[in-house]
């Protein structure tokens, strides 16, 4: 896990102040903000021309660049001949930089945000708030995107649902989107509960920021994926019995909370946990997370998000893992992933007997 390379960049999460910083780094690279703008507004004009024909859609706009990359959707749909309504939750004049530019070519009416503007609409787009989010929705926001939510209109988020905190995955309000388009890099609040759920599909696109930034950012957050581990894997010996993992302490919701008092989203959680009894913490859950003592951490997404309670096979797995020298922050990576790739290639009824016919399945799948 230590060495940074090309294969493990794929699986970076940043925060939100990472993804601010990776902007201002594409700018000094020479990629302007207003580029990124049309390039994310772009991205998800082309992620709904994927996926829907034609159709009434109202774009939902707020006072940032999250409805500056709205203002670009619904611009680029327009002149492809989208029947688009758009509108936006503050005062139009009082965006600023590539956000006012964006605004300024769009040629249709600005509405005020409403829950009425969402009559007749069959696709929603959220782009009120993103990484910005700074409080809980209110006021006519909180009105429209509830009556979004309830209608059957599908909703797309730019960047992250309106109301899940990046950084968390706390909700304020939030909406659950049926497709999520962030840019560059997930953050961990597209994986952590209540956001995960909340997303719906996301698929990352490609604004244009350079890979480089990622050598001065320097990540800490990673999501599950067996590059992260599988240079590390042994041939593996399993356990038909929950076993202590050595340099790996899993714990589920109620263990955590009966051996830790730390508060706060799961990933500062096990963070904090790993680092108080420096060893590697798995926190068993939908989102489970895994955090190293040194601050590294990684979240598990393949987990079925309605999971609780402890696993005796991914602990088995772990353990097998562990025993035959797998480091064990990669061999906790590991055997949650293996465990969440087993439930959905085999079912829940899966068990520890089966791992070695399992297994050779799974490696299978991974090398092809
Ligand atoms: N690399 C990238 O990911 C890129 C992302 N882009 C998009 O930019 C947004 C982030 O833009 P930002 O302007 O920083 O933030 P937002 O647009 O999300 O929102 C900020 C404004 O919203 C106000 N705010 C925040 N929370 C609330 C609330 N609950 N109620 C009312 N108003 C709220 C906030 O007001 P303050 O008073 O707190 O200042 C701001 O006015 C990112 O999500 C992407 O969509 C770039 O376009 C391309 C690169
Ligand atoms: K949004």
């Amino acid at each position: 896990m230590h060495t940074f390379d090309r294969d493990r960049r794929q699986s970076v999460l940043l925060t939100v102040s990472q993804m601010a910083e990776a902007d201002r780094l594409s700018v000094v690279a020479g990629v302007s903000s207003f580029a990124l703008m049309s390039n994310a507004g772009e991205a998800v004009a082309r992620e709904i021309q994927r996926r829907w024909t034609p159709r009434p859609l109202v774009v939902l706009c707020g006072p940032g660049n999250n409805g500056g990359d709205g203002f670009v959707t619904a611009h680029r749909l327009a002149e492809a001949g989208w029947p688009v309504t758009l509108a936006m939750w503050g005062d139009p004049s009082a965006l600023k930089g590539e956000a006012k530019q964006h605004a300024q070519r769009w040629q249709g009416a600005v509405h005020t945000l409403s829950p009425a503007v969402l009559e007749g609409a069959e696709l929603i787009v959220d782009a009120v708030f993103g990484a910005g989010l700074a409080r809980a929705l209110q006021g006519p926001v909180l009105e429209t995107l509830t009556a979004a939510g309830r209608g059957n209109a599908p909703i797309i988020a730019i960047d992250i649902p309106s109301g899940v905190m990046g950084d968390t995955g706390e909700s304020l309000g939030a909406v659950a989107a049926v497709l999520t388009v962030p840019f560059f890099r997930k953050k961990p609040g597209h994986l952590l509960q209540p956001g995960r759920a909340l997303c719906g599909d996301v698929v990352v696109a490609d604004i244009g920021t350079p890979e480089t930034v990622l050598d001065t950012l320097v990540p800490q957050t990673y999501e599950n994926h067996p590059r992260l581990w599988l240079s590390d894997l042994p041939p593996i010996a399993t356990q038909d019995r929950a076993p202590r993992c050595a340099g790996v302490l899993p714990l589920d919701e109620d263990e955590f909370r009966q051996k830790f008092a730390f508060s706060g989203d799961s990933l500062t959680r096990t963070r904090a946990a790993a680092q108080s009894c420096s060893r590697v913490v798995v926190l068993e859950g939908g989102d489970t997370v895994i955090a190293a003592p040194d601050g590294q951490a990684i979240i598990n997404s393949n987990t079925p998000s309605n999971r609780a309670g402890a696993s005796v096979v991914s602990r088995s797995i772990i353990h097998g893992l562990q025993a035959q020298g797998m480091p064990a922050l990669s061999a906790a990576a590991a055997g949650m992933w293996l465990h969440g790739a087993a439930i959905a290639e085999f079912g829940p009824g899966f068990s520890a007997q089966d791992w070695p016919a399992v297994l050779p399945v799974l490696l299978r799948g991974l090398v092809n």
